[in-house]
């Protein structure tokens, strides 16, 4: 399969690409070590870009330009950083194709999907634009009339925004774009995979006109425990908002105690998705290639364990799987390519364990199972992870960090799969028989993030959704991404609220102010 290949030279607006950190409005390196670290295509293996390494010294700098400049910062009118998250959103639209193309290289997704992210990050800056103005406190009813007691909310302080790398853009406007909304100044971290999406939208945001030192962003590959750390224990830091795994999101957590830092963690999940013999048979299809296809299966809202009911089992596996056959995969950049790579090595190594693990519980893969046979031909195999022979043969002649879209029937509970979240185009089809039962099953689980309900029975939509512990259900859909609804989870997904009218409140306190009226 042949390869359009493009690469950062394509990007028209090149002020977006700078390869460096921000420190108090100064594009910088390091200050005290001179590593640095590549960032890669996962397409191709192409180094796109050589950044610095920086440290807990230069984690410790942007935190100090950011509590300076929060001292102004704080007192800004909600309306002037309205003003500001505008002109920001405005930007990311202006340079859509540009900010696509940057993601579609260092992340993989297709470059569609890609520019549906910039869409969707500038969705939550001009949502939180308008959050803004909407913070207000209240006046409470005394009990002792001698007293008038109101409230009011103030932004928090600094405020630390870790992003994944499934979502370099809009990962990162859902943080920021509410914290600096609420008069927070931010320290970026963005994944080390994927630090220039995060880049280009600090330039974006200077051009927009945000005071030098509000945002500040550390790159960071193999220093991020030490960058990291220094984010949880800093003292001037007041806020930390970490999407991730839920191993690092319990790391942070631990560390934030000695400092005790108001958190927002939203973390992995295990979508079940619940096809009910009820359903329309299109819509289950159209939202289960959604929901599972959308960056090669690797969101945190990904459907991962897919339930269908005994009636339409069958029926719902054929249609599926021929749907799945149309789908093209290869690069991002590619016309029409609709499944991506995944974005690691290490991530295709985690697929292939599922299916093996699913093999060997009795499970049958009919369709897929393996990393792509002759992607990628003429690039160099990526497959250093894969050290023990057995392993080695699933990688034969095959490009590592494409995988096939995979279907496995027979799906059972004791399967690695229905434990952990595969992150990778994996559908594993469980049979069930009752609403109860499937409840049962889907609940059955330690986290507890996105969830979809597929049904034309309306009164039954809202029983599962109510039953189901998650911090979110579609119904008839496959993706949950909207910046005026809530997103978070709840048990092992984290917890806090990014997006919606919560969104800003992560990021503010409220101080109570009683008054003596008696004399
Ligand atoms: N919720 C999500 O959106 C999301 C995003 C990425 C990964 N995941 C889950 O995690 C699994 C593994 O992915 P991975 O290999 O990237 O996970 P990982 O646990 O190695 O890293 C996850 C993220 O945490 C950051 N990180 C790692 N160590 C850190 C530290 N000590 N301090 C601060 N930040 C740190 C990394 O930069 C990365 O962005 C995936 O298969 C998926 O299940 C979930
Ligand atoms: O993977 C995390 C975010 C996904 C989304 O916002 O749709």
């Amino acid at each position: 399969m042949a390869t359009q290949k493009k690469t950062l030279d394509d990007v028209k607006n090149k002020s977006l690409l700078r390869h460096k950190g921000l420190i108090n409005g100064s594009w910088v390196d390091s200050s005290s070590s001179k590593s640095t670290f590549d960032v890669v295509d996962p397409a191709t293996l192409d180094v796109l870009a050589t950044l610095p390494e920086m440290d807990k010294h230069d984690t410790a700098l942007a935190v100090d330009a950011a509590f300076e400049a929060f001292k102004t910062f704080k007192k800004t009118s909600a309306r002037s950083r309205a003003r500001l998250l505008r002109k920001w959103s405005d930007l990311c639209i202006e340079n859509a194709d540009d900010l696509a193309l940057i993601m579609t290289l260092e992340n993989g997704k297709p470059l569609t999907e890609a520019k549906g992210e910039v869409v969707y990050g500038a969705s939550f800056l001009e949502w939180f634009a308008t959050q803004a103005e909407m913070v207000h406190g209240e006046v409470v009813p005394p009990a002792n009339l001698g007293q008038r007691i109101v409230t009011f909310k103030q932004p928090i302080g600094v405020a630390a925004c870790l992003a994944p790398w499934n979502f370099p853009i809009a990962m990162i406007t859902r943080k920021c774009g509410a914290a600096l909304a609420a008069g927070c100044t931010t320290v970026w971290k963005p994944a080390g995979e994927t630090p220039l999406s995060a880049i280009a939208q600090a330039v974006l945001a200077e051009q927009a006109g945000f005071p030098k030192g509000t945002i500040n962003l550390i790159t960071t590959l193999t220093t991020v425990a030490e960058v990291g750390e220094e984010l949880c224990k800093n003292p001037k830091v007041h806020k930390v908002s970490f999407t991730g795994s839920t191993r690092v999101g319990k790391l942070l957590m631990q560390q934030c105690a000695s400092t005790l830092k108001k958190l927002s963690l939203e973390l992995g999940g295990n979508s079940p998705f619940i096809v009910f013999d009820d359903a329309k048979m299109d819509t289950a299809i159209q939202a289960c290639i959604m929901g599972k296809f959308r960056n090669s299966g690797q969101t945190c809202v990904t459907a991962n364990r897919i339930f269908v009911q005994a009636g339409i089992y069958d029926e719902f596996a054929k249609q599926l799987i021929e749907r799945i056959k149309t789908l093209k995969v290869g690069a991002g950049t590619e016309e029409g390519v609709f499944v991506g790579p995944l974005t690691h090595e290490r991530a295709v190594e985690k697929a292939m364990n599922h299916v093996e693990d699913a093999k060997k519980h009795g499970g049958q893969v009919v369709y897929g199972g393996k990393p792509m046979k002759g992607m990628g031909k003429g690039y160099v195999c990526a497959c250093t992870v894969v050290n023990d022979e057995e392993k080695a043969g699933w990688f034969a002649d095959s490009f590592v960090q494409f995988f096939e879209p995979t279907v496995i029937t027979g799906m059972k509970k004791e399967m690695l799969t229905t434990r952990e979240e595969t992150f990778a185009p994996l559908v594993g089809l469980y049979k069930f028989e009752t609403e109860e039962e499937v409840i049962e099953l889907a609940n059955d689980c330690d986290v507890g993030l996105g969830s979809f309900v597929i049904t034309e029975n309306m009164a039954r939509s809202w029983r599962v959704a109510e039953a189901l512990e998650v911090g979110m259900v579609g119904v008839n859909l496959g993706m949950l991404s909207a910046c005026e609804s809530p997103f978070g989870g709840v048990k092992g997904s984290g917890f806090g609220r990014e997006g919606g009218t919560q969104g800003i409140d992560e990021y503010l306190i409220t101080k109570s102010m009683l008054i003596n009226v008696a004399n």
